[in-house]
């Protein structure tokens, strides 16, 4: 696992986005793991940015979220159906129809995760995955307690999450929804390249387990530690609890450039 310690988000936006571009440009029709919330949203600012410059187009590249809500009406804001177009995929030339999410209105949730558990792996698997991390260290929806061998599936919020989400409804608890559809921890894991982002202290706890706790079902993100291609872009207040900061920042001043992330 990388750690990379950047001066604030957007230098961790720029970084991410720079690893896209590259992938991207080497693969035009590469596959994204896309995932919603604050944390990613300076690496799609800056792969907007990137696209009106013309330097980098999504038109062959195909994007699979990580989750969603069960039960949100389709035309509601929230859904992260709409949320991924509105922050990222209608900003650049992204086909539509390359562009899926677990459908959180299917009337056979078991059927639909099988279903697209299927079409990730008929698109190759997932290239690069985004990935931001809850306050709890969940990853996707995959909350404390969930299998680190999960696949697509249905799950219950913590109450925490729906408390963290409960800004986008109004700040009004009883408008969060209760279950979501996400990509399981081993669905995550069978990406070939994972970026998580985090930004500030609210995060530091979930990041210092995640990179130096150990591999537990209780802080979900320590599964990371098993695969082999993590990269993880913080700001100084996520990286507050870390232990091992100066290590961390002496080897990624120290990397040839050639490497990459
Ligand atoms: N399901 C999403 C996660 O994919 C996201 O990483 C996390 C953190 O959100 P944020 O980046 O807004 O802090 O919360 C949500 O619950």
């Amino acid at each position: 696992m990388e750690i990379v310690i950047c001066r604030d988000a957007v230098e961790a936006g720029k970084l991410g986005a720079a690893t896209i571009a590259e992938l991207v440009r080497n693969k035009p029709d590469a596959v994204l793991g896309l995932a919603t919330g604050s944390s990613p949203l300076a690496i799609y600012d800056e792969l907007a940015r990137l696209y009106d410059a013309g330097e980098v187009s999504f038109a062959k590249a195909k994007g699979f979220s990580l989750d969603e809500y069960v039960g949100l009406a389709a035309d509601h804001p929230e859904t992260y159906h709409n949320v991924i177009r509105r922050d990222f995929v209608h900003r650049v030339d992204f086909e539509d129809g390359n562009v899926r999410g677990p459908d959180g209105l299917a009337e056979d949730i078991p059927a639909f995760c099988a279903e697209y558990e299927a079409a990730m792996a008929a698109a190759g698997g997932v290239d690069l995955q985004i990935l931001g991390i809850g306050t709890d260290g969940h990853i996707g929806f995959n909350e404390p307690g969930s299998s680190l061998a999960s696949r697509t599936r249905i799950k219950t919020l913590t109450k925490q999450t729906r408390i963290d989400n409960a800004r986008f409804f109004d700040g009004d608890l009883d408008r969060v929804p209760t279950h979501c559809i996400t990509q399981g921890l081993g669905t995550i894991m069978s990406a070939r390249h994972v970026v998580l982002v985090a930004s500030g202290v609210g995060k530091a706890e979930a990041v210092h387990h995640v990179a130096e706790g150990a591999v537990s079902a209780m802080w979900p993100g320590t599964i990371l530690q098993h695969h082999p291609h993590v990269t993880v872009l913080l700001d100084e207040g996520a990286a507050s609890r870390l232990q091992l900061t100066g290590y961390y920042r002496e080897t990624y001043a120290a990397k040839p450039a050639w490497q990459g992330l």
